[in-house]
């Protein structure tokens, strides 16, 4: 299982990330993400589902139409892992 990040490296990690945000309460990171219309967000959904299902890592989200919100934890370690920020490197990609 992967070891939780220590907050230097949790900060070196979102460093090189795009636009997630760190909440501390739920050792978790997040983004919202806004699209033109809900087949966009679905489409958007439909990639991150199966590079989440590839890397046997997955999201906590919600999607309200165009809005697609994503937390990143790692649920067997209890708080954030490099799991996380690799799942989060590979959305921001899917973005591009
Ligand atoms: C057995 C399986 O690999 C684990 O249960 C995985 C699946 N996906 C997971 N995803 C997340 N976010 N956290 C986990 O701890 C986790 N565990």
């Amino acid at each position: 299982m992967a070891d939780k990040l220590s907050s230097t490296q949790r900060e070196r990690a979102l460093g090189g990330l795009n636009g997630w945000v760190y909440d501390e309460a739920g050792d978790a990171i997040s983004h919202v993400f806004k699209f033109k219309d809900f087949s966009e967000a679905f489409a958007f959904m439909t990639r991150v589902a199966l590079a989440a299902e590839s890397a046997g890592h997955h999201p906590e989200w919600s999607n309200s139409y165009n809005r697609v919100t994503i937390v990143l934890t790692t649920h067997d370690a209890g708080g954030l892992t490099t799991k996380d920020m690799a799942l989060a490197k590979v959305i921001d990609t899917i973005l591009v």
